[in-house]
């Protein structure tokens, strides 16, 4: 079994195998580039963009997602304005707070955090976000111009999915490409990002048969399905690329717990040409992707929407 420490050795004429694509590191690049804009969209327009994010319950992961995602605003000059609400919260009060954001100008974006609880018609709250402050690009609007090609706000994760992709492999035109879970956050928008750089694109899902024999064939394999360790090595063409969005905690030892993908990464690494660990692949992405959306979503305030 490969070691995921060990230094990469890459003997001259021997295939790559299972090199890590750092989505820290790549994050931490981007996040720097968008300090850049945050300065230069002040110098511009006297204004500094403003992320709300809206939190109903006490869901643990989920408080420190958005306990992280107002602190990595902070940290590239972005405005924060946080509201956590409690678990009782009515589906009317929380429309009621995304209406006042909608009409706020100090608020460019504007994301509500899922899962919510039981009960809310999330649907209903995500298009009540403006399109033009919708940074997590789930509402109509922003999910139909993706489907049409057109520019939009583009959900999180797979864009930062995709600009890791494009970083690995550069054009992906003519690539076969497979992404396994078929949600409205991650698969279905992944799926059209993939089609409209030119992949050949198949979606597997909980009701595919035999989805390893699509997977097989992929040089691009993204895997959203919630399911840790679901994706083995009879799953992955030799020399993929595989991207893994999964991430579940999981007890280890000692009383501990410890983070863990959708893929199995020692035996998957040994036959992919590239692949995301977790942590440190796509989710430092999705954080990094919201900070640039919210500079998309500040451009579009005061700039117009794209054509
Ligand atoms: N409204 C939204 N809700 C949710 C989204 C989303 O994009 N919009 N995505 C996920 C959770 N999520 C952001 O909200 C998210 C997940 C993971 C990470 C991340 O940085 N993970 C680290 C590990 C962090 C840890 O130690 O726990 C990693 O993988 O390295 C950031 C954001 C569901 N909800």
């Amino acid at each position: 079994m490969p070691d995921q420490t060990a230094p990469e050795t890459v003997t001259a004429g021997t295939p790559e195998r299972g090199r890590r694509i750092d989505g820290k590191a790549f994050a931490a690049g981007l996040r720097k580039q968008i300090a850049g804009d945050v300065v230069a969209f002040h110098e511009k327009h006297g204004i500094t963009p403003g992320l709300a994010v809206v939190l109903v319950g006490n869901d643990p992961a989920s408080e420190v997602y958005v306990r992280n995602k107002a602190l990595e605003t902070h940290r590239v000059g972005m405005r924060s304005f946080m509201h956590m609400l409690p678990e009782t919260t009515k589906e009317a009060e929380l429309l009621q707070l995304v209406d006042r954001l909608n009409a706020d100008p100090e608020i460019h974006g504007i994301l509500v955090q899922l899962p919510l609880p039981k009960g809310m018609d999330g649907r209903r709250i995500t298009n009540a976000i403006d399109p033009k402050k919708d940074v997590d690009g789930l509402g109509e609007v922003n999910a139909g111009r993706l489907s049409l090609g057109l520019p939009g706000l583009v959900p999180c994760t797979p864009l930062g999915c995709l600009m890791l992709l494009k970083s690995e492999l550069g054009n992906l035109r003519g690539l076969n490409a497979v992404v396994v879970g078929a949600s409205n956050l991650v698969g279905k928008p992944m799926a059209l990002l993939l089609l409209n750089e030119g992949c050949t694109v198949s979606v597997a899902h909980i009701d595919t048969v035999n989805p390893q024999a699509l997977t097989r064939m992929a040089d691009i394999l993204v895997v959203a399905t919630g399911v840790s360790g679901l994706v083995g090595r009879d799953w992955v063409k030799p020399g993929a690329t595989v991207i893994d969005v999964g991430i579940t905690r999981i007890p280890a030892s000692a009383g501990k717990t410890k983070l863990v993908g959708d893929v199995a990464f020692d035996e998957v690494a040994a036959v992919a040409g590239r692949i995301t660990p977790v942590p440190g692949g796509v989710g430092p992405m999705t954080i990094a992707c919201l900070l640039q959306n919210t500079v998309t979503a500040a451009r579009l305030s005061l700039e117009g929407a794209p054509d």
